[in-house]
């Protein structure tokens, strides 16, 4: 029998910016039904190896595979594609167009029927029906007719959230989602989260600062530190190890 790939890898993953190492020889797997947190200090590189995971950076050396197939020079739209999903901080919402309409257009995209507006007919109630099925799934349905640049932020970040969903993606990327949120609003958020980690057969990344955000959802954490992979494993030990406590900048696990 064939061992199973992890659904993403990546080898000895590194990106240069002039002298500046940024990521640094990364060698980590993901395997298919886990939440592994990244963390690390400020500049550390966690956003630099999300993108160069996602697409938005090609990497200077090493490779990213996903189910085994090497990535690692392929464009943002083919890993979509393929099985890649990221939430990115509301910039991929259209603003003057409804709830519903953006996670429709979302499902029309994934059902390969391009992006025009004007095509939608009576025949595309199955869309709207995957929409609202989306929509139900992270409470945002009574809310479907509404405009989107009138919703709160704290629904805006629920919507993209719904847009990932119905993207279909077998990896799903959060890189801070929580940021820029209140404190009502953030509890919210991680609901969601928990939830899509229920569904075994996502796989989720998370790049979160908060500990007691990553404690609560993560099976697995993985340290960058100046771009190295420095600690991999259990949360409650790689919290304990002193990279982490001094990445926190001597903040107890606890204040962190
Ligand atoms: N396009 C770029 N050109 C030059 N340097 C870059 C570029 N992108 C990132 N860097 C540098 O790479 C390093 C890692 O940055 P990155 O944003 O990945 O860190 P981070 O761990 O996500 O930090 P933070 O927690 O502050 O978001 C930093 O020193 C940053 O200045």
């Amino acid at each position: 029998m064939t061992k199973e790939h992890p659904i993403l890898e990546t080898k000895d993953l590194t990106i240069r910016f002039g002298g500046h190492v940024a990521v640094d020889h990364v060698s980590c797997a993901f395997d298919r039904g886990t939440l592994t947190a990244i963390v690390g200090p400020n500049g550390a590189g966690k956003t630099t190896y999300f993108n160069l995971m996602s697409g938005q950076l090609t990497a200077t050396g090493g490779t990213v595979l996903l189910n085994g197939e090497n990535i690692t020079r392929m464009p943002v739209p083919e890993r979509t594609d393929k099985g890649i999903g990221r939430a990115f901080q509301l910039t991929n919402l259209f603003p003057t167009l409804t709830v519903r309409e953006n996670v429709r257009l979302v499902a029309q995209a994934k059902a390969r029927q391009g992006f025009d507006l004007l095509s939608i007919a009576e025949s595309h109630v199955d869309l709207i029906e995957r929409a609202d099925h989306v929509l139900n799934e992270v409470r945002l349905i009574d809310q479907a007719d509404q405009t989107v640049s009138a919703l709160p932020h704290g629904d805006q970040r629920k919507l993209e959230v719904a847009m990932l969903i119905a993207l279909g993606p077998q990896v799903l990327m959060f890189d801070e989602p929580t940021a820029g949120m209140s404190v009502d609003e953030v509890p919210v958020i991680l609901e969601l989260i928990g939830k899509l980690k229920a569904d075994m057969d996502r796989t989720i990344l998370l790049v979160e600062h908060k500990m007691d955000v990553i404690r609560s959802l993560a099976d697995r954490i993985i340290v960058l530190h100046n771009g190295a992979l420095v600690a991999d494993g259990d949360p409650a030990e790689v919290i304990a190890l002193p990279v982490v406590q001094e990445a926190y900048l001597g903040k107890t696990p606890e204040a962190a």
